[in-house]
C-alpha cells in the first residue's frame, strides 16, 4: 500500500463553463496540468479520474495513470470521483485537487500535508471562512464511508464531511484556491 497518492478529479460536466475546464488555459497552460503540478513532488502517484473522451488528450506524464469513474457511480459528481479513484488505486492517504484551480501550487499542497496525522480521517482546508473539501487530504478510513453515501445517493461534500472526523485548517493564500466555473470568472481571474 502507498503511503499517499494524488487524485484530480476531472470527470465532471463543465456546464456552467460550457466546455472542458480541465482544458482551459492559463498562461498557454491546461488547467488540469496546473493540478497535477502542485501535487508532483508531494506524493508517489497520481490518479486523474476522468472521461474516456478526455484521455487521448492527456499527455503521457510519468507516475500519472489515467482512469474512469466506476461505472455504478457514472455520473454521481466529485463523491464517486473520489471514491472510484481510492477504490482502483491502494494508499493510506490520498491528495484530492479538482481540475479547475489553475493558481494551486506545490506550496499550499504541502502546507495542507503538514497536517497530515493518523488521528484525523480528513484534513480540510478553510480558506476566508469558506471550507474547501475538493482540495484536501482523506485517509483511506473514509472509503467506507463515501461508498455507504453513494449507495444511499447522498452525494454532498459538506453531508460527508459532517460524519468525517476532520481537521479544518486555516489556510491564507485565497489566489491558490481561486476555482474557475463560469467565463465569467474566467474572464476575471485570468482574463
Ligand atoms: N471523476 C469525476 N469528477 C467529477 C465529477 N463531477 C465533478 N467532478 C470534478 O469535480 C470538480 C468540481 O466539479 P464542479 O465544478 O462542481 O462540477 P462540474 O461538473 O465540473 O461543473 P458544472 O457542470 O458547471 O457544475 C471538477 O474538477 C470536476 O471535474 C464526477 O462525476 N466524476
Amino acid at each position: 500500500m502507498k503511503e499517499i497518492v494524488g487524485i484530480v478529479l476531472a470527470g465532471g460536466q463543465s456546464r456552467r463553463f460550457g466546455e472542458p475546464k480541465a482544458f482551459a488555459k492559463r498562461d498557454g497552460k491546461e488547467f488540469i496540468l496546473y493540478s497535477v503540478e502542485a501535487l508532483q513532488h508531494v506524493v508517489e502517484e497520481i490518479v486523474v479520474v476522468t472521461r474516456p473522451e478526455f484521455m487521448e488528450h492527456l499527455p503521457v506524464m510519468e507516475h500519472v495513470s489515467f482512469i474512469e469513474d466506476l461505472k455504478k457511480y457514472k455520473g454521481k459528481g466529485p463523491l464517486a470521483g473520489l471514491f472510484s479513484a481510492m477504490s482502483q488505486c491502494e494508499a493510506k492517504w490520498y491528495i484530492v485537487l479538482p481540475c479547475d484551480t489553475p493558481f494551486m501550487n506545490a506550496r499550499m499542497i504541502k502546507a495542507l500535508q503538514s497536517h497530515q496525522n493518523e488521528r484525523w480521517e480528513a484534513i480540510v482546508p478553510r480558506v476566508n471562512g469558506q471550507i474547501q473539501p475538493l482540495i484536501a487530504m482523506y485517509h483511506d478510513r473514509v472509503k467506507g464511508k463515501i461508498q455507504s453515501m453513494l449507495e444511499k445517493n447522498e452525494l454532498s461534500m459538506h453531508r460527508f464531511l459532517s460524519v468525517c472526523h476532520v481537521n479544518y485548517v486555516d489556510l491564507m493564500d485565497e489566489r491558490a484556491f481561486v476555482n474557475i466555473n463560469t467565463k465569467e470568472e474566467y474572464e476575471r481571474f485570468i482574463g
